[in-house]
């Protein structure tokens, strides 16, 4: 299960939602156009602190742009993308980046330990400061017990969250997640979804989430924004923005059958279904 860690930044409901210096993230018109074609066309749209925003669309929408901009690792066409007022111009320490392909996030030839590291390293963190640090991040996701296994020697699950505890050892505000848990089994999925709600909720991260799973992202999100396939001139890319008005904690039985959750799972599914993306 994952821990919060020492330091928590405050929990989103203690925050007033609507003051402005409250938003951690803001797309201004951004464009992004890639092999001489719009992948985004201009959208626009802004994420608080401590928001858990889920981004769906078809295959090939911009989902992963969309984050990979917002990170700082593809530069808008136009408009701009800020992050607490000022342009992102290049990667940072404070947003961090979950992949879904975990094997080859993961170095073979590094122990868990070792994994983890590598962004202390990257961080420029002193050589001395890094055991307890690790310790910290891997007590956070309870592997410490593996700390000297190699990534083949764990179950995807274990490996999915050695990549949290490296993006945790960031010490992030933000987290972009691409499809994290795609690749994991039903049970495993639903079991890191609970940990991580519970993670971003006590530690105040701001998260946007990728997935093809409608259900995952009205499960996990406080927001879900839906993007359109074939975006053009007349097509923005963010076809919609739903705000999920089910109370918090979450749980995997009693939420899916909350009313607003089927209500919204309709919606979003007649929407993708029915070619409106
Ligand atoms: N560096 C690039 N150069 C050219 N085209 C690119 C580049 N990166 C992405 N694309 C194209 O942009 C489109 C959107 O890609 P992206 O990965 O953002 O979509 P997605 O919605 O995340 O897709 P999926 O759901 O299949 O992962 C795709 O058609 C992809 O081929």
């Amino acid at each position: 299960m994952l821990q919060a860690l020492a330091t928590p930044r405050p929990a989103p409901e203690a925050q007033a939602r609507s003051k402005p210096d409250d938003v951690v993230l803001q797309f201004d018109a951004l464009s992004v156009h890639l092999g001489g074609r719009d992948i985004l066309t201009p959208t626009s749209l802004s994420i608080r602190r401590g928001e858990f925003v889920c981004v769906i669309g078809p295959s090939g929408c911009g989902k992963t742009t969309l984050l990979r901009a917002a990170a700082g690792f593809v530069k808008p066409s136009s408009g701009v993308v800020r992050r607490h007022g000022r342009p992102v111009t290049g990667p940072c320490r404070e947003v961090a980046f979950v992949f879904q392909d975990y094997g080859r996030a993961l170095l073979p030839w590094r122990t868990v330990a070792g994994n983890i590291s590598l962004a202390l390293e990257a961080a420029g963190v002193e050589r001395s400061q890094r055991p307890a640090r690790i310790e910290q991040v891997l007590k956070t996701v309870n592997l410490l017990e593996h700390a000297e296994k190699f990534p083949g020697q764990l179950s995807g699950g274990m490996q999915q969250r050695v990549q949290i505890a490296r993006c945790l050892a960031q010490d992030p505000e933000v987290i972009m997640m691409d499809e994290p848990f795609g690749a994991l089994d039903a049970m495993t999925r639903e079991r890191l979804q609970d940990e991580l709600a519970q993670l971003v909720r006590e530690r105040g991260l701001t998260v946007m989430f990728v997935t093809h799973d409608l259900e995952e992202a009205i499960y996990l999100g406080d927001t879900v924004l839906a993007l359109r396939a074939r975006p053009g001139a007349d097509r923005p890319s963010l076809a919609r923005s739903i705000e999920v008005a089910i109370p918090r904690p979450r749980h995997q039985l009693a939420t899916r059958e909350h009313h607003e959750f089927l209500r919204l799972r309709r919606e979003l599914y007649a929407y993708l279904d029915h070619g409106q993306a």
